[in-house]
């Protein structure tokens, strides 16, 4: 049965809402509707930013210590906005749609101690909406002892197989934090490879009060530390072989330690870490069977063409393409997987695998809610 599912992302880089509309029966994409994103204000990041801090160290997914619970109420208000948005700019009754997946924002990942933590409450935004709602999609598999991330590669493969291509492929999620797929006919490794723009993203914000680096502009500006990124790459997560995942700011106290970057020119530090993304994603290629021949590039990372020359240079002779040039979307690939993976959670059919979590065996996760009748008033 082919599903309509929106599907809903908000990532590690607290730039906003990813909504994406596919028809799909949980196996193959039978077609991809329309995309938006809806930014969060300035108030709303800070806010975001200060729930991470404060979830640093938790050790109950259930408790909400700091600004947690007033960020939990604005992650679920932001998203039932963002897909009543959604549905009036695109002129689509909810009616027309069968479900939505919601990933909720990540505040803190510890799978070594059973741990990931999304908040967003999936019950209120199914009120809000009217729609049925699938949530928490992690925790079932870092309960079973798996990574509880990344959990897109299921959709990576479904794409994948729609390119009807031989060869092995690697599809690449360039976010705050990067993730790859590789694929090569049956065979399915993923893995977090390292930092995506989540350190430029702080470094800009630092240097420059700006969000991100534009265009890669000013990395393109600057010269490669490399004796600082010898040192970068000493950290032990990158001898590590998948599967294995990261929390946004794993690499934050590393990088404060060992980059050296107060040192640098915010354009020398640009580049220097833009390599260090570039350099960690290359070096999963060790750890793989054999060197993907074709690297499909998605998140906001694609967008930077200084990140996307270091990568290809680092890659060759492997063809480096961006997801938009096979027909994909390079923004709305994580929120079109949270639909796809919220059809597969509805039909109980596995959403992670030893080969992209660890998980002992294939297992299926979220909770499915439907909304609660409004209370009469009288
Ligand atoms: N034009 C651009 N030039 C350079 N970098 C860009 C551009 N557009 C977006 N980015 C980068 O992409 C980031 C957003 O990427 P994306 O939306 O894929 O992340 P996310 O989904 O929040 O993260 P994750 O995949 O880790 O959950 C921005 O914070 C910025 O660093
Ligand atoms: C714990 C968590 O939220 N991880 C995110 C994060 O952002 C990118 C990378 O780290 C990936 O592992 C994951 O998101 C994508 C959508 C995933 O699960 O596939």
């Amino acid at each position: 049965m082919i599903f309509r599912a929106i599907g809903l992302m908000s990532g590690t880089s607290m730039d906003g809402i990813d909504v994406a509309l596919i028809e799909t029966d949980g196996e193959t994409v039978a077609a991809m509707g329309p995309s938006a994103s809806y930014a969060y204000a300035a108030a709303d990041r800070d806010l975001l930013r200060q729930a991470l801090a404060d979830a640093a160290g938790m050790t109950d997914r259930a408790v909400r210590p700091g600004v947690l619970g007033e960020a939990e109420l604005l992650v679920t208000r932001r998203h039932a906005e963002a897909v009543q948005r959604f549905l009036k700019d695109n002129q689509l009754s909810p009616s027309a749609i069968d479900v939505v997946g919601f990933h909720g924002q990540t505040v803190w990942h510890r799978p070594e101690q059973k741990l990931t933590v999304q908040i967003g409450d999936g019950q209120a935004l199914a009120d809000a909406t009217g729609l049925r709602v699938v949530y928490d999609l992690r925790a079932a598999d870092v309960a079973a002892g798996g990574q509880g991330a990344p959990l897109v590669p299921v959709y990576h493969r479904a794409l994948a197989r729609s390119l009807g291509e031989g060869g092995s492929i690697a599809v690449l999620n360039i976010g705050g934090v990067a993730n790859i797929t590789f694929i090569d006919r049956e065979t399915l490794i993923a893995c977090d490879t390292g930092p995506g723009n989540a350190l430029i993203d702080d470094l800009v914000l630092a240097r420059t009060g700006g969000r991100y680096d534009a265009d890669g502009a000013l990395a393109a500006r600057g010269r490669v530390d490399e004796t600082a990124l010898t040192r970068l790459l000493a950290h032990p997560y990158f001898e590590q072989s998948p599967p294995k995942s990261l929390d946004r700011n794993d690499f934050r106290a590393h990088v404060a330690a060992h980059g050296g970057l107060d040192a640098m020119s915010a354009e020398d530090a640009a580049a220097t870490l833009t390599a260090l993304t570039s350099a960690t994603i290359a070096r999963v290629v060790e750890r793989l069977p054999r060197a993907p021949a074709t690297w499909i590039v998605a998140g906001g990372g694609a967008l930077n063409p200084t990140l996307m020359r270091m990568l290809s240079t680092r890659v060759a002779p492997a063809r480096v393409e961006t997801a938009a040039d096979v027909g994909w979307s390079v923004e709305a690939m994580e929120a079109q997987a949270f639909a796809f993976l919220a059809v597969r959670a509805l039909s109980g059919i596995p959403l992670t695998f030893p080969g992209t979590t660890g998980v002992a065996a294939a297992l299926t996760g979220g909770v499915v809610v439907t909304p609660r009748a409004k209370a009469k008033t009288a």
